[in-house]
């Protein structure tokens, strides 16, 4: 008798990598961050990824990160990852869920977090831990008790190959 695959993905892995796979999508050539929203039945409610405001061309506005003037970096018009995520929610209210992040985030992305009602916040990366948006983003989730942790991957990697199943049928037909 056949026995279940020992090697599948983990939800807490499965929901980190829908938040990298999202990332992929962004078009900031420095730092791409996906967040994924899951509700308390481990539905995915919520996915996003930063990148310009709807309907703004990505070659019409700057995607630099210095510059004399401010205007001209990507800092005022990106829409962060969280926030995008928040926004293309796909039910009614994303409250009690816990929000999957590449990146620690920002305070203006904690924010929103805390204004949509998130429980729990679960990161991947802390490279930024000591820029004062993230003390900041500590201070207000501490402030209400609001969970952080960082995500301890079960697998280290996790492949997509769009050739995997057909390879996988052929291998089986054959035997
Ligand atoms: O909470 C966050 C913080 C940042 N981002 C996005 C915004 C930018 O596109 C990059 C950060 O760019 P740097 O050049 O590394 O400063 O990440 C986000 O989505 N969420
Ligand atoms: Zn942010």
């Amino acid at each position: 008798m056949a026995v279940k695959r020992e090697d599948y993905l983990d939800w807490a892995d499965y929901f980190m990598a829908v938040a990298f796979l999202s990332a992929q999508r962004s078009k900031d050539p420095r730092t791409q961050v996906g967040a994924c929203i899951v509700n308390d039945e481990n539905k995915i409610v919520g996915i996003g990824y930063n990148g310009m405001p709807r309907g703004c061309s990505d070659e019409a506005l700057p995607w630099q990160r210095k510059n004399d003037d401010w205007l001209e970096t990507k800092i005022p018009y990106v829409c962060h990852a969280e926030m995008n995520a928040v926004m293309n929610k796909n039910c009614a209210s994303v409250k009690g869920c816990t929000i999957y992040v590449a990146l620690f985030p920002c305070n203006e992305c904690t924010k929103v977090i805390m204004q949509s009602g998130i429980k729990e916040v679960v990161y991947m990366s802390d490279t930024k831990h000591d820029k004062p948006s993230m003390v900041a983003s500590r201070r207000l989730l501490d402030a209400v008790g609001i969970p952080y942790r960082q995500h301890i991957p079960k697998q280290s990697k996790v492949t997509i190959d769009f050739g995997a199943l057909e390879d996988e049928l052929d291998s089986t037909s054959t035997r």
